[in-house]
């Protein structure tokens, strides 16, 4: 569905991203780890031809993204990290023009604003501006504005930030819910959020992809090099291990 080939990033003489590569598999759900400032916003923005790289090849589909990167748009959704709302619309005239903006054939909008105002579970505030919604309704009308066009690849940056448990719930149901539709990769830093719903995981440390994995063959290795019960918690501390000194107040010290 995706493959990443060699992508560097530089801002400036700041190297973002360096010689990233990697390939996403039709129907995954990909966890997206790293911590502030690794470049997993960088590489999103990238993917959905936001931002152009300083070198390399993206392709989706079967599509090079510098080449065709109008039709790649259409195969993509993509929910940046502040969704591009408009406050003073309502949900439904909202979610009719995010319709209209991806190319949704006139005949079929009506049709996919009801659809995904029923997958997002927001036909009860269909009628109320934006502004007035809860965080936990916004995201989800982010998300509903992402795959209103049925994208065969949707992209989520760090969707359930700053959401209440309840919400996050929501919101991680929702993912799970795209499971047979799209491939779907997902940027969080809540790492219990990545064992609910993703298959696989990608991580990023300065600018590097220092993990490729399934999730379950990851946690099956790890536990018998150690012999013990691991955690994806674990795992991400074990790989930015410079900055986990605090294990020693586990050893009574
Ligand atoms: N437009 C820009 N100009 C200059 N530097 C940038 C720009 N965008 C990102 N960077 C830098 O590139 C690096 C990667 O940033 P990026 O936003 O991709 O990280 P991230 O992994 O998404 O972090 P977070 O989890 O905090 O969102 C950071 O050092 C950031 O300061």
């Amino acid at each position: 569905m995706l493959i990443a080939k060699h992508i560097s990033k530089k801002f400036g003489a700041h190297q973002a991203l360096e010689n990233v590569s990697f390939e996403i598999n039709k129907g995954d759900i990909v966890g997206f780890l790293g911590k502030n400032g690794a470049g997993k916003t960088t590489l999103m923005r990238i993917l959905t031809t936001f931002l152009t790289a300083s070198s390399g090849t993206v392709i989706i589909d079967g599509e090079d993204i510098a080449k065709h990167s109008l039709s790649v748009r259409e195969k993509i959704g993509y929910l940046p990290e502040k969704p591009p709302l408009y406050s003073e619309m309502t949900v439904a005239s909202y979610l009719k023009f995010a319709a209209q903006i991806k190319g949704v054939a006139a005949k079929r909008e009506s049709f996919q604003v009801a659809k995904v105002l029923d997958d997002c579970d927001l036909q009860r505030v269909k009628n109320q501006k934006i502004a007035t919604l809860s965080k936990g309704y916004k995201q989800r009308v982010g998300i509903a504005q992402a795959i209103i066009h049925e994208p065969k690849l949707l992209i989520l940056d760090e969707p359930t930030s700053g959401l209440d448990p309840i919400q996050i719930l929501q919101v991680l149901a929702l993912i799970k819910n795209q499971r047979n539709q799209r491939t779907v990769l997902l940027s969080t830093h809540t790492l219990n959020e990545i064992e609910q719903v993703a298959q696989r995981i990608l991580m990023m440390k300065a600018g590097h992809i220092v993990l490729d994995e399934s999730l379950e063959e990851l946690l099956k290795k790890q536990q018998l090099a150690q012999s013990h019960p691991v955690t994806l918690e674990q795992i991400f501390i074990d790989y930015h291990q410079e900055q986990a000194p605090l294990n020693f107040l586990g050893q009574g010290l």
